[in-house]
This record gives structure tokens, sequence and C-alpha cells, in this order.
């Protein structure tokens, strides 16, 4: 297993709002952790890339435990981080953010650079822009591109389909899926369960802190209670077969 979320408890001052919750990442694998807002799914995100301290429990990561390690440590160690909200630089060009990604390795990165321009186009054409300037859409797959050139063994994702219209959503949730092909782990934290649960091969659903179903992600999107509850109710037709 390569990250492994043991019942871990996190607090905001008194209020807990992680209560255990345990969560298993395989190589190769897209979990998505779904929910409704405030569940804590960002809560748990940010504890495994070291943004927030935990109360008890573990992380562990490619066999270490890294539950006391400084967030910078854990993208040096593997776990690759595109927060909420993108964090670009926004008064620097698009070119030097995924610079910027690449700042914890040595020797040469213009593999990764190749690969971010491959992966993202539209970052190419606007490589000398300076990243503010630029649309939603296209400061998530800066985050993304950015995460990527520390070369992640485990990509974090919070919610990347957040204020994008339904095609952006479609087609960077289609690179996700090109990434994992191309190799890397991905953990993506979604309040679109919908197209969470299509693009995910396991998923793990947070109610107030805690876990309240985990399955296989085409399990959960013909499951009933998970259809009325984060689905919008009847959709219509079920999962189609595999969802790759
Ligand atoms: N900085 C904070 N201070 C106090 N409470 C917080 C803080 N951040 C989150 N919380 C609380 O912790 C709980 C979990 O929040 P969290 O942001 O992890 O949920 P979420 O599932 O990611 O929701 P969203 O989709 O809205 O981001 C919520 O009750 C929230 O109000």
């Amino acid at each position: 297993m390569l990250l492994e979320v043991k019942d871990i408890h996190v607090h905001y001052g008194k209020i807990e709002a992680i209560k255990g919750i345990s969560v298993e990442v395989n190589e190769g694998e897209i979990v998505t952790l779904i929910g409704a807002n405030g569940a804590g799914k960002t809560t748990t995100l940010k504890t495994i890339s070291g943004l927030r301290p935990l109360t008890s429990g573990s992380v562990i990561f490619d066999g270490k435990d890294i539950s006391k390690m400084p967030g910078h440590k854990r993208v040096e160690a593997g776990l690759g981080q595109a927060p909420e909200g993108r964090g670009i630089f926004p008064g620097m060009t698009v070119h030097d953010n995924l610079l910027m990604g690449a700042y914890a390795r040595s020797g040469d990165v213009s593999a990764e650079l190749t690969q971010a321009y491959e992966l993202f186009p539209r970052l190419a054409e606007r490589r000398t822009q300076f990243a503010g300037t630029m649309s939603g859409g296209e400061q998530q797959m800066l985050a993304i591109g950015r995460a990527l050139m520390a070369k992640p063994k485990v990509l974090l994702l919070d919610e990347p389909s957040m204020g994008l219209a339904p095609l952006l959503v479609k087609q960077i949730f289609e690179i996700i899926e090109e990434i994992n092909r191309r190799g890397t782990t991905v953990l993506l934290v979604e309040q679109n369960a919908q197209q969470a649960l299509q693009l995910a091969h396991r998923a793990y659903v947070l109610e107030t802190g805690s876990i309240v179903k985990s399955a296989d992600a085409s399990a959960l999107l013909d499951d009933p209670a998970v259809r009325a509850a984060y689905l919008g109710g009847d959709l219509g037709e079920p999962s189609p077969n595999g969802q790759h």
C-alpha cells in the first residue's frame, strides 16, 4: 500500500472535524473522497499533506510514518499537492509557476516541463502569461501541472472541478485519468460525486468527519442511498459496465 491514513482525529480548536478516518490508497489507483460541504474532505487531505496537524492516528506513506513530517518534506518524499483554491503564484508567469513546482528537485526538469505542456497545451500557449490573469480552469490546470513537476508518487487533488463549467470539468477529469495512466497514483477530493465516481477505482463517502461507506466506485454509483444523497436522486441510467 502506498498511502495509509490510520484512524486520524483532527481538531479545529475544541471542535473535532475528523473523527477517526482511515483511508487506504494502493499504487496505481485513483481513490476519491466524496461528501457534502463540511464533511471533512479538505481537512483530511490537508492532514495528509501536512497542512493540518492531527490529534491522534497516523499517516503512513511509502512505508514511513510521516504524521509529524513538515509539508514541504512530504512533497520531497513524493506527495504532490494541488490545493483547493489553486494556490498558484499570480504574479509569476505560467512557466515560472511550473518551475517552482520542481523546487525540491535537483538536475534537469525538462522532461517534466515537456510533459506538463503536453498534458496541458493551453499552458504551453500561455507560458509567458502571468498566472493571475488566467481563467479559473487554466489556473486549475496550472496547479495540477505544477504539482506534477515534483514527479509525485501520489497526486493529492482538492476539488479540481470547483467553479468550472461542465466542459472544462470533463477535460480536467480526462487529464487526471491520463496522469494516472502514465503511472501516478491519485487521491481526489470532490463534491462532484458523479464525475469523481466515474473516474475513480475506489471511493470513500464522508459525513460529518467520519467515513460512512467505502467501496469500488462503480458499486457506489449504483448504490441507491449514494445516488439519493450525492447524485441528485434518480439520474436515469446506472453506471456503464466498468467505468474506465
Ligand atoms: N479553519 C477552520 N476553523 C474552524 N473550523 C473549520 C476550519 N476549516 C474547516 N472547519 C470545519 O471542519 C469541518 C470539515 O471541513 P472541511 O473543509 O474539511 O470539509 P469539506 O468536506 O472539505 O467541505 P468543503 O467541500 O466545503 O470544503 C467543517 O465542520 C468545517 O466547518
